[in-house]
């Protein structure tokens, strides 16, 4: 299975790239902040380490907790950030790993892990190739203050909590500028799609193939019985 890296900055166009490569291209996406939504949904075990530390304050009327209350701060604040990825972070990379491993048990080819932490995590050392969504920086305020409502001060913070989307650049694979028009990014990510879908499987990839690990366990299994039987043989 050929595991894709999409990552970015906040704000980028993950989102919008990796819609396309699932609803378009009919790639199947495991979105990394999806699973974190759901982890940190009312009585998880999510909910709970991070109520336990941040304690009841950010909590809505309901229960639920109050995303922008706790985006606002642990993104004005790196030490509490990291109190957050360390309650969070062993959920999330719990079910990304279940998730990849149903993919492969299935035999799907090619996976994409939509990941905005992919080089914070070191996850980009399991995915190739790492594509990184790349836009100026001022295009990125911008479109983040558009969407999510913050102000200047929220937007930085939120960006500054990343490695810059230019470091992110240097070390991609694949870059999609997604600074301009969609219908730009669209063209990108064609040829995107075009590259995994059809370049030949590294040694990695092959080692780590369904198949050949489905092979080595069925000689594995074949000659310990045949060792079995013939130790009983000659008892
Ligand atoms: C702090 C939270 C509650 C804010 O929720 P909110 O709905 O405002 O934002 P949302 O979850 O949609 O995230 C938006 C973007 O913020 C960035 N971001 C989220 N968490 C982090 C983090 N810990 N560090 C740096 N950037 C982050 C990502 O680019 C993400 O795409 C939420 O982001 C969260 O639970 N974060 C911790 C989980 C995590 O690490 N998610 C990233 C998955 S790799
Ligand atoms: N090429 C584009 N032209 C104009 N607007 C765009 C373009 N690409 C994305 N957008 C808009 O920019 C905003 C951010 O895009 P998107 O939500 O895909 O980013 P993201 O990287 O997934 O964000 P996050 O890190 O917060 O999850 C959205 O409102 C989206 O509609």
């Amino acid at each position: 299975m050929r595991v894709v890296g999409l990552t970015g900055g906040i704000a980028s166009g993950k989102s919008t790239v990796s819609k396309e490569l699932r609803d378009g291209s009919g790639l199947p996406v495991v979105d990394a902040d999806k699973i974190a939504r759901a982890a940190l949904r009312k009585n998880t075990p999510g909910y709970r380490r991070v109520l336990k530390i941040f304690g009841k304050g950010i909590l809505l009327p309901d229960g639920n907790v109050d995303r922008e209350k706790l985006g606002n701060i642990v993104f004005a604040d790196s030490s509490q950030r990291k109190l957050l990825d360390r309650a969070l972070g062993p959920v999330i990379a719990r079910t990304m790993l279940w998730d990849v491993l149903k993919h492969w048990i299935a035999g799907t080819p090619v996976l994409v892990l939509d990941v905005p932490l992919l080089f914070e995590t070191g996850m980009d050392r399991y995915t190739s190739p790492v594509v990184v969504v790349w836009v100026d920086a001022d295009t990125e305020e911008e479109r983040l203050i558009a969407r999510d409502g913050l102000s200047q001060e929220q937007a930085r913070n939120r960006i500054n909590s990343q490695r810059s989307l230019d470091w992110k650049r240097e070390k991609a694979d694949v870059v999609i500028d997604n600074s301009g028009s969609l219908e730009l990014t669209q063209q990108q990510i064609q040829e995107l799609v075009e590259k995994i879908t059809t370049a030949p499987l590294s040694w990695k990839e092959m080692l780590c193939s369904r198949n050949f690990v489905g092979s080595v366990v069925a000689v594995a299994i074949a000659s310990s019985l045949c060792w079995r039987l013939c130790l009983k043989r000659d008892a």
